[in-house]
């Protein structure tokens, strides 16, 4: 029956209070079954707090919230063993071996995932006899993902999930999110402070600011929300120019019959995500 529930998040009027202090102010959210949403926000807009309100594990002081179909304040039996939460508590197993661990979780799934399997899919079966404290930042990170995801679960949270990762892990990280998106059609719930991640891994964005959500879109969508679109500079008269246009082409071919085909300095640039992020957050 819960399973009918056609989004898995469905957030309405969410409102937290720490004491007299107002962290979320009225937040409005919908994520549709199969999506990676990125929640992106400054410090201390309040991404923690809902994240932990949704996994269940934090109690909010007003509004409605429904993950996979429950509340997560007051949850159906087996809901937990429906989502996933990739926390970095399993480092006080640091004496467990990576694949008994693995193991040891696993048995308190029903239908989980083969522990050698994902120890492959997370690039871990070489550190599968190695203790949980002689992996590196980088692989611990991978092993609180196969953590998190070995009950198969329907939702994942990932709160800052390649902070202190290195370019080629972060790279090969998110290649897993995108596969276990796609082969396992696990609805993803990522908060970041890598616009590029950001970028390159959500079907949607949303941008919480001082407790409130102020925009969602495609990342797409998003960095053109708030400028034209493309930026042109070229250096002309001894100074530098610049233009912000919707469609450069115009602009280009003008440019280029002016100066012959070498327009000095020229830089064509798309606005990003960035641009709009910043704009937004500084307004
Ligand atoms: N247990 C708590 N008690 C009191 N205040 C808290 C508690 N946890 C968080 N806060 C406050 O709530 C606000 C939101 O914190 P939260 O950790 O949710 O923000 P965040 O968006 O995740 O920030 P960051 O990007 O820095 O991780 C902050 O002002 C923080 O100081």
């Amino acid at each position: 029956m819960e399973r009918a529930e056609p989004d898995a998040v469905s957030v309405r009027e969410l409102r937290m209070c720490y004491g007299r202090t107002e962290v979320l102010r009225g937040v409005e959210l919908t994520i549709r079954r199969g999506e990676i949403f990125c929640l992106l926000g400054p410090n201390g807009a309040g991404k923690t707090t809902m994240i932990e309100i949704l996994e269940g594990h934090r109690r909010r002081s007003g509004g409605e919230v429904r993950v996979l179909g429950s509340d997560p304040g007051r949850p159906g039996p087996g809901w937990r063993a429906r989502i996933g939460v990739v926390s970095q508590s399993w480092r006080d197993h640091a004496q467990w071996r990576v694949g008994e661990l693995l193991s040891y979780v696993a048995g308190h799934y029903p239908d989980p995932h083969d522990p050698a399997e994902l120890l492959t899919l997370v690039g871990l079966t070489a550190q599968r006899d190695h203790p949980v404290a002689r992996l590196s930042g980088g692989q611990r990170r991978r092993l609180d993902v196969a953590l998190g995801v070995i009950g198969r679960p329907e939702l994942l949270f990932l709160d800052e999930p390649t902070a202190g990762l290195d370019p080629v892990a972060r790279r090969q990280f998110h290649d897993l999110v995108t596969q276990l998106s796609g082969t396992e059609g696990m609805t993803i719930l990522l908060t970041t402070h890598d616009l590029t991640e950001a970028e390159r891994l959500a079907h949607r964005i949303g941008i919480l600011v001082q407790g409130r959500l102020i925009t969602t879109g495609t990342p797409a969508a998003l960095a053109t929300m708030t400028t034209a679109g493309t930026e042109v500079r070229w250096a002309e008269a001894g100074g530098q120019r610049r233009e912000l246009v919707e469609d450069p082409s115009a602009l280009l071919r003008e440019l280029n019959e002016r100066f012959g085909c070498a327009v000095p300095e020229l830089q064509v640039r798309r606005q990003s995500l960035e641009d709009t992020y910043l704009d937004l957050i500084g307004r």
